[in-house]
């Protein structure tokens, strides 16, 4: 049984791992890290703690969907606890991702802007179409609910990179997430990503590649959080007997 330590717990995501955890076979969940006091209602076999190294050490995995000062606060801990990690928190900036790589050599860390099956197909995909349709015009939209605090999303911007990837270009050099005003023409190279919030949409994404004359819309769609939660455990599952590195879902996914 690989015992599972859940750190969000009270989250979206959170609380919907919990759930499905006590469905999935040969994992089980060991303990919730919470900041104050348990706002609901807990298996009382399950450890809830608000230290970091007892929460660590009561886990043989950890999954991770906070927010980003929590998931440095994780990191940083767990460089003297380690332990597999899967990541799910979005908007890390450039001192917390590189202090995720530096954990990676310690402990496996799998870490995804989106956990599902599909987008991960998506990346690949416009991995492909941005090589393959030169000289078209690349935009991406996502849409998400009004709470989320990230943008653009991590999902968008993964999904920029792998554009810029599949032209040889420099996301930093060519990513555009705003226009306003008397800008002047688009650019050749220019990727852009906006991004647009409201009610309770889960979580859409569209890559699309514009021509003179045709363009192409690549469309990613989710309707239930629960496609993060068990892509998740998934990829817990997958992480548990892995060497120290950095994962990406896709080789979890063997795409
Ligand atoms: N990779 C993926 O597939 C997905 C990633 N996400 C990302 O996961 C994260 C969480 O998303 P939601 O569950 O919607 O957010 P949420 O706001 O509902 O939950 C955040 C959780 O983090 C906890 N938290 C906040 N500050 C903390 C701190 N300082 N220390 C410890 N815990 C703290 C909160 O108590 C709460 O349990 C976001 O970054 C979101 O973008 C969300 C969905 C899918
Ligand atoms: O905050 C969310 O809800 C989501 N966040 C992730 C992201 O930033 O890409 C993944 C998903 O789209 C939902």
């Amino acid at each position: 049984m690989i015992k599972v330590g859940v750190y969000g717990a009270s989250g979206r995501v959170g609380k919907l791992l919990l759930e499905d955890l006590k469905s999935t076979p040969d994992m089980s969940l060991s303990c919730v890290y919470v900041r104050g006091t348990l706002d609901f209602s807990i298996d009382p076999s399950v450890l809830v703690t608000s230290d970091l190294k007892s929460f660590l050490s009561a886990s043989d995995i950890i999954i991770d969907f906070s927010l980003p000062d929590a998931c440095e606060a994780l990191l940083e801990q767990a460089t003297k606890t380690p332990k597999p990690l899967v990541i799910g928190t979005t908007g890390l900036n450039t001192h917390q991702l590189n202090l995720l790589k530096d954990a990676s050599q310690i402990m496996p860390i799998l870490y995804a802007t989106n956990m599902s099956l599909g987008v991960a197909l998506l990346n690949k995909l416009v991995y492909q179409a941005s090589a393959a349709l030169e000289g078209f015009d690349i935009e991406i939209v996502e849409m998400h609910h009004k709470h989320k605090k990230d943008a653009p999303s991590g999902t968008a911007l993964t999904l920029s990179e792998s554009a810029a990837n599949g032209r040889g270009l420099n996301i930093e050099d060519v990513r555009v997430s705003g226009r306003d005003g008397n800008i002047g023409e688009r650019s050749k190279d220019e990727i852009s990503v906006m991004a647009l919030r409201g009610g309770d949409i889960v979580g859409r994404h569209t890559v699309g590649f514009y021509n003179d004359g045709e363009f192409i819309e690549l469309n990613h769609t989710a309707t239930s959080r629960s496609t993060f939660s068990k892509g998740a455990i998934r990829a817990g599952k997958w992480l548990s007997d892995k060497e120290a590195g950095l994962y990406s879902i896709s080789d979890c996914l063997e795409l």
